[in-house]
């Protein structure tokens, strides 16, 4: 197994618990559900715009939304334009850009929208791509370089965007086969604490759940907040507190394909 590939197949015993059922949770507190897209809402995919999102994804999110008064968000690396094109998520509180994107579930704006990559960037990176192989996927506020076609050049490819970010004053974020160039201080932490400062998610019992190392940030996050993270799968030294195998028991444990209340 590649140790930078998290998403290949899982060997090791699960060493986190299951989770209480979310209507159990929902008996004692007040809940607020922070949910991570690829690899928990969605299965992995060989690239970024071939992953199969179930035609009811967003009917459904909307329904288990109003069920929750309106406190749950998407939180994604992807950015909120590149969420839309895979599935129709208005109405629904919304983060992208690994965090520092952030929209009410109205549509309003929290925050200031970040900047995207000069020029110059876009041009390492696009012929550093050509080069070796790997797919560089554009996005609104940074890029991303996928390996998972040539995973024999991922430690290269690691070390080219850390030399770059450090250059430009990037931060870079690692993935699941990918490393990713984003701006300074973009974290799902911060996405939280946005969410978590306004109504309707202000007092509520936040529950990050995610699949992938940039998701321990919002699993931190969720715990200074007074609640807790669900990670999707294994990881050593998660900062969450139970597990969830797989995407088809993230959906169960959300009731999100039963009317089950
Ligand atoms: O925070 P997320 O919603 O989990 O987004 C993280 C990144 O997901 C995407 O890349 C990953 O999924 C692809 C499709 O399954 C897969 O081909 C790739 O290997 C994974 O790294 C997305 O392309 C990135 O922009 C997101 O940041």
């Amino acid at each position: 197994m590649d140790p930078r590939d998290t998403s290949a197949p899982e060997t090791r015993a699960q060493t986190l618990p299951a989770p209480p059922t979310l209507a159990e949770l929902l008996l004692t507190t007040p809940v607020a559900l922070f949910l991570d897209f690829d690899g928990t809402l969605v299965e992995i995919a060989d690239t970024p715009d071939t992953i199969e999102v179930p035609g009811e994804l967003g009917p459904r999110l909307r329904l288990l939304a109003s069920r929750m008064d309106g406190r749950l968000a998407i939180v994604s690396g992807r950015s909120i334009d590149d969420i839309a094109t895979h599935f129709d998520s208005e109405g629904l509180a919304r983060a992208g850009s690994h965090g520092a994107s952030r929209f009410a579930a109205d549509g309003a704006r929290l925050g200031e929208e970040p900047a995207g990559l000069d020029d110059d960037t876009v041009q390492l990176l696009t012929a550093y791509a050509d080069k070796t192989g790997c797919h560089l996927e554009r996005k609104s506020h940074g890029a991303a370089l996928h390996f998972r076609q040539v995973p024999e050049a991922g430690d290269a490819a690691i070390a080219f965007a850390t030399e770059l970010a450090r250059r430009k004053g990037l931060d870079v974020k690692t993935g699941k086969a990918v490393i990713e160039l984003v701006q300074r201080g973009a974290t799902k932490a911060a996405a939280v604490t946005a969410f978590m400062a306004t109504e309707p998610f202000k007092g509520a019992t936040p529950i990050f759940i995610g699949d992938d190392v940039t998701d321990e940030d919002g699993f931190r996050s969720a715990t200074a907040h007074g609640g807790f993270g669900i990670l999707v799968g294994n990881r050593d030294g998660s900062a969450a507190r139970y597990a969830l195998p797989n995407v088809p028991s993230v959906h169960d444990w959300l009731t999100m394909w039963s009317d089950a209340k």
